[in-house]
């Protein structure tokens, strides 16, 4: 077999990966970077670009529902059209996936379509989906190959052609209700988003809250909104067996024995890592006990020259934590040259978004997660409604929350629930960064009226318990 030697070879074209395929291609080294079928990666394609496009649009839709209360008549009856919607989402994602291909292209890499595996140490072989086989070694291997929509082993589920992340996003037809299996970040926005547009939503949280990791005053809050909203939130119903009627209804028993219907089903209880057909195991890459690939604080694998990010590597699963994790493995293949220093990614600060009605803007500590650490902390919680921006935009609802060290003044996280709180958030983000204490963000001249003028409200006495 003729091996092709380079030297970065990036198996699986996810967000670390490609960006640093690109680099490296760019600064003159040969680089190749395959993947099996989304150009750019999950994010583009199916997750958080489409998903906030479709997001964007339900929130037009709201908007111009409440018209009258803006003052503007003659939009009285508003209708999602979905194959519009439809076609807005893949026209925003053709665009950035031809942007992708071109920028890949450009960067003198071989970018090659087709589906890998390893054949040998650092050597994988690819099935091109043009046509033949192709062998490639690289001095150095990046796995990147992210998750996919996890189908739990729940009876008549594999028989029931239900619904998952991906599939939705490409109905062509609105059901008039759906079960949302799963109170995390994908059953927490595609139940907003549906119930927003038309869909009369069930949503069914195995565990005693939604967003199982957030503080029990945030997740209630969103539960509150949610069944304002006309969501029906069943919290600790576990799914026990699934089956779809002739008809196509969906027929959802719990573990109580309670069965509930629909007219379709979403399954989001969690992903699982790309990691099949891979043949890792005979390159000597370990999987750790969930399943995802076992790396080091340097995201070196156990197999000398192979290193792993992003999703399946266990990161943090979001884009701009994979992100980071393409400035680790950069700064870790340079290191080793003796160029600059190795990267590490502990203690590294992600702040994330649920992008809900109103949005949660997270980052840092929780107050529970914090307490837990042993600090003794200063709670600052004020609702929405104190925010001057927030009557101008109309969206009162949620409150903000920051969580403070007692004996250093510093903010150890905070949770934002609140109208473009996941812009908000990174100025919160800033001010750990830079190891200010919270006083810092109360005494700024922010400009007004603007939701982060809001965090000069937050650290008042007011607000902020002795
Ligand atoms: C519905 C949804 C919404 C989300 N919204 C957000 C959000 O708003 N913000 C946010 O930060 N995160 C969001 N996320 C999470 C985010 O999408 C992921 O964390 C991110 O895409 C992970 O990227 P990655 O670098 O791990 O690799 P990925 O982008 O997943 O790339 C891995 C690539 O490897 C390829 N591959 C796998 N196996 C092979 C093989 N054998 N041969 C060749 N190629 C292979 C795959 O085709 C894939 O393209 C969302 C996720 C979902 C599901
Ligand atoms: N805005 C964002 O950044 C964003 C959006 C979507 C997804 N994501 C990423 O995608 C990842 C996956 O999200 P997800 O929502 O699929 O997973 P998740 O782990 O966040 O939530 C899954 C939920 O399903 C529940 N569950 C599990 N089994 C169940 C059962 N049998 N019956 C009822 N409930 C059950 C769990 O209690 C859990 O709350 C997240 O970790 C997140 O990092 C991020």
């Amino acid at each position: 077999m003729d091996i092709e030697d380079v030297d970065l070879l990036v198996f699986g074209g996810g967000k670390a990966g490609k960006t640093l395929a690109m680099d490296l291609a760019r600064a003159g080294r040969t680089v190749a970077m395959v993947e099996r079928s989304m150009i750019g990666g999950t994010c583009i394609n199916v997750a958080c670009i489409p998903t906030k496009t479709l997001i964007n649009s339900g929130r037009v839709l709201a908007t111009i529902r409440r018209a009258a209360e803006f003052g503007i008549s003659g939009a009285e009856d508003p209708q999602m059209d979905l194959s519009l919607l439809r076609h807005r989402k893949e026209d925003v994602v053709d665009t950035m996936v031809r942007g992708q291909l071109s920028s890949f292209t450009g960067s003198g890499m071989d970018f090659i379509l087709g589906e890998a595996k390893f054949v040998g140490p650092r050597t994988v072989e690819v099935t091109v989906h043009d046509g033949g086989v192709r062998t490639l070694r690289g001095t150095d291997v990046v796995l990147n190959l992210g998750t996919e929509p996890l189908l739990p082993s729940i009876e008549g589920l594999a028989e029931s052609k239900v619904q998952t992340s991906n599939t939705l996003l490409e109905l062509e037809s609105l059901p008039a209700s759906i079960i949302v299996l799963g109170g995390g970040y994908v059953g927490c926005e595609f139940a907003d988003l549906l119930n927003t547009i038309g869909v009369r939503v069930t949503l069914v949280q195995g565990g005693g809250q939604l967003l199982a990791r957030e503080d029990a005053d945030v997740a209630s809050a969103i539960e509150q909104n949610f069944t304002d909203a006309g969501i029906t939130v069943r919290l600790g119903a576990r799914a026990h067996r699934i089956a779809r009627a002739a008809d196509g209804t969906v027929a959802l028993t719990l573990a109580s024995g309670e069965t509930l219907s629909a007219e379709d089903i979403l399954v989001a209880v969690g992903r699982k890592p790309m990691t099949g057909g891979a043949n890792l195991e005979g390159a000597g890459v370990e999987l750790d006990d969930r399943g995802y690939i076992r790396v080091d604080d340097q995201l070196r694998t156990t197999t000398d020259g192979v290193w792993a990010a992003g999703d399946a590597a266990g990161t943090p699963q979001f884009t701009h934590a994979s992100y980071d994790d393409y400035r680790v493995l950069k700064a870790n293949l340079a290191a080793r040259t003796g160029a600059g220093q190795p990267r590490s990614t502990a203690g590294r600060l992600i702040p994330y978004s649920v992008f809900t009605t109103p949005e949660l803007g997270r980052v840092g500590l929780s107050e529970r997660q914090a307490r837990d650490a042993g600090y003794a902390v200063r709670i600052a919680k004020m609702p929405v409604t104190a925010v001057p921006r927030a009557r101008t935009v109309g969206h009162l609802e949620g409150f903000w929350k920051a969580v403070i060290d007692r004996e250093t003044n510093q903010i150890l996280g905070a949770a934002l629930l609140g109208t473009e709180a996941s812009e908000t958030i990174a100025v919160v983000q800033m001010a750990m960064l830079a190891g200010m204490e919270y006083t810092a963000l109360r005494d700024a001249i922010i400009t007004h009226p603007t939701m982060a003028e809001g965090l000069t409200l937050l650290f008042t006495p007011a607000f902020l318990e002795d």
